[in-house]
């Protein structure tokens, strides 16, 4: 990617493989925990949410839950640059458009998106209601 080509479903699948163990890993001793990963297509997502061993292919039923953060290609690309000009990172801009033209959401998956423009921590209070339903209020 460095050198601007982008990955091969070949380089992707045993990376997959390797985060579907450290998930099962975590769910086998009762962790909660967040991987962060493009996870572009269907099929990449089915690897890791196949980290519930008591997950049936095709029932996006899992104790693995997506969450997308949703932003327009002007949004990324401006972060992109903005990395890349700080040599922070290994991508560059012009891999952005395939990186879009793969990432595909199938509507029967029901994953939840937030806008990733809002600042961090509304992104993690947003993401928390989504995935663990709103705060109860307290009993007095
Ligand atoms: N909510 C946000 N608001 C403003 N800027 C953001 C926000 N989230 C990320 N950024 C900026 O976008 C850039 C990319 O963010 P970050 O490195 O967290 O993304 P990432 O998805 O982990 O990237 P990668 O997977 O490519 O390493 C950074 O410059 C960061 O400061
Ligand atoms: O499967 C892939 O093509 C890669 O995982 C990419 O998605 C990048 O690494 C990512 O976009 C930058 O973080």
């Amino acid at each position: 990617m460095h050198q601007g080509i982008p990955l091969t479903e070949e380089d992707r699948i045993p990376w997959l493989e390797i985060l579907q163990d450290a998930l099962r890993e975590s769910l086998i001793s009762g962790k909660t925990v967040v991987l962060s990963c493009s996870a572009l297509q269907k099929q990449y997502r089915e690897i890791l949410r196949s980290a519930d061993c008591n997950y049936h292919h095709g029932s996006f039923n899992s104790a693995v839950k997506f969450v997308l953060l949703d932003a327009k290609a002007e949004v990324l690309a401006e972060r992109i640059d903005k990395r890349a000009a700080e040599g922070k990172h290994f991508m560059p801009a012009k891999l952005l458009q395939s990186q879009l033209e793969l990432l595909q959401i199938d509507d029967s998956e029901a994953i939840c998106k937030v806008d990733a423009t809002l600042n961090p921590q509304a992104l993690v209070n947003a993401i928390k209601i989504l995935i663990f339903g709103p705060r109860k209020p307290i009993a007095l």
